[in-house]
């Protein structure tokens, strides 16, 4: 069952909204339909499904629905046509259908929200904003006291806790916010572009704390942003939207290697592929290696191979100069012990980054195995086919 389940979704601004229902029925456009009538069309035949613990990311331009979409999960939207469905305990809410007693419930324990302005009361401390959503539910000071400073000491936050909030830099007033949302103790949380107003450094660190943090929380994350280098580095999944439509949605590796339009492949040019294309998604697979019985020929014309044991596994990297055994290597392992001329066997999974710094280091092909097995070679045509 999907943490958050969204079908067939509607969102419309305006007073003409069964009339716009029927207009967007007919193929009319959104500009069209503004013309008709004056409604604006935020969410359009929306449908798509957040499992527990994704970071599902809603991607696009300004004004292509985005937050108009992740604002209808906790009903600060309304719902024109379609279904909604938060999984609450064991059973499912539908934000398009519940009554208000429902939605204050799914606000207070199911969804929080974190929002790009902070949101923060100048007038209250750092622990004070933090407890906001809880004296809110009518938590005395003595009672939320623990629970808040856990949260800031989560964030980093927990010396500041007595400032005030025009008294810390940008950065660290989001992660006000961020220790807010978490002190709700939600499982689902909303993030509205919180780090867009931040400078690149500090919006970059952030990124990283929440990836951190969420391997320790395992949230379901519903994060809005309109740059394709956050979407990649935080997303496990992407949504990317187009004038109020979702026109793709799929794992980050899959965008980029298939933007399904011209809208998004615009925005794959203009990101870095080495950070999130996978070396198995680019390998030359072995079984496209010229093989005789003793070796698998990398290039051909080159006496660059892959040496196969008696048992016909692949054991060594041959070149011209020496035939070296395979060294293990671990994703997000150290770099620091490999040396020109070892022949590395990554894991399938490496990220191309990680797979070009080996290239770098050794000055050799990287092979790739998957169960213990070689399945590929990383050639240098490789790298440059992630490149362009
Ligand atoms: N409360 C509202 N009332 C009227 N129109 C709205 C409202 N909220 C959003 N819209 C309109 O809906 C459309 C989609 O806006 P939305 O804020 O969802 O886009 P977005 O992709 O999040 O853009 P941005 O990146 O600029 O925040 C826009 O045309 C916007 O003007």
């Amino acid at each position: 069952m999907a943490t958050v389940e969204i079908r067939d979704l509607d969102v419309i601004f305006g007073k003409n909204k069964a009339e716009t229902l029927k207009l967007m029925d007919q193929g009319l456009s959104r500009s069209e339909i503004r013309k008709r009538n004056g409604d604006v069309v935020g969410v359009k035949g929306a449908t798509i499904s957040v499992e527990s613990g994704e970071i599902c990311v809603l991607m696009g331009l300004s004004g292509s629905g985005k937050s108009s979409l992740l604002r209808t999960v906790n009903g600060l939207n309304d719902i024109a046509r379609g279904e909604l469905w938060v999984e609450d305990g064991d059973r499912r809410v539908n934000v398009a259908s519940c009554d208000e007693a429902t939605l204050r419930h799914l606000r207070t324990h199911r969804v929080s929200m974190v929002f790009q302005k902070f949101a923060l009361m100048p007038w209250l401390t750092v622990a004070e904003n933090v407890a906001f959503g809880l004296e809110m539910q009518g938590m005395s000071r003595k009672e939320w006291t623990k629970q808040v400073e856990e949260k800031l000491e989560l964030v980093g936050l927990f010396e500041w806790r007595n400032l005030k909030p025009n008294e810390l830099s940008g950065g660290m007033q989001q992660r006000v916010g961020l220790a807010r949302a978490f002190t709700m103790d939600t499982d689902i949380l909303l993030m509205d572009e919180p780090f867009s107003a931040l400078d690149p450094l500090i919006r970059s660190q952030l990124q990283d704390e929440l990836i951190t943090l969420q391997k320790r929380l395992n949230k379901t994350i519903l994060f809005v942003s309109h740059d394709l280098d956050e979407a990649l580095k935080i997303g496990t999944h992407i949504a990317i939207m187009e004038s109020a439509q979702i026109v793709q949605a799929g794992a980050p590796e899959d965008i980029v290697l298939h933007p399904s339009n011209d809208y998004v492949k615009n925005f794959v040019a203009h990101t870095n592929p080495l950070k999130v294309l996978k070396g198995k998604s680019l390998m030359t697979p072995l079984d496209r290696l010229a093989e005789d019985p003793v070796s698998h020929q990398i290039d051909i014309g080159s006496a660059m191979c892959l040496v196969k044991n008696e048992q016909g596994k692949i054991v060594a990297l041959k070149s011209h100069t020496a035939t070296v055994p395979f060294t293990d290597w671990q994703c997000n392992g150290s770099m620091d012990d490999i040396q020109k001329g070892m022949a590395v066997m990554a894991p399938a999974e490496i990220g191309m980054r990680e797979a070009m710094e080996i290239r770098y280091r050794t000055g050799l092909p990287v092979c790739l195995e998957q169960e213990g097995n070689c399945v590929g070679v990383l050639t240098d045509e490789d790298y440059y086919e992630a490149l362009i």
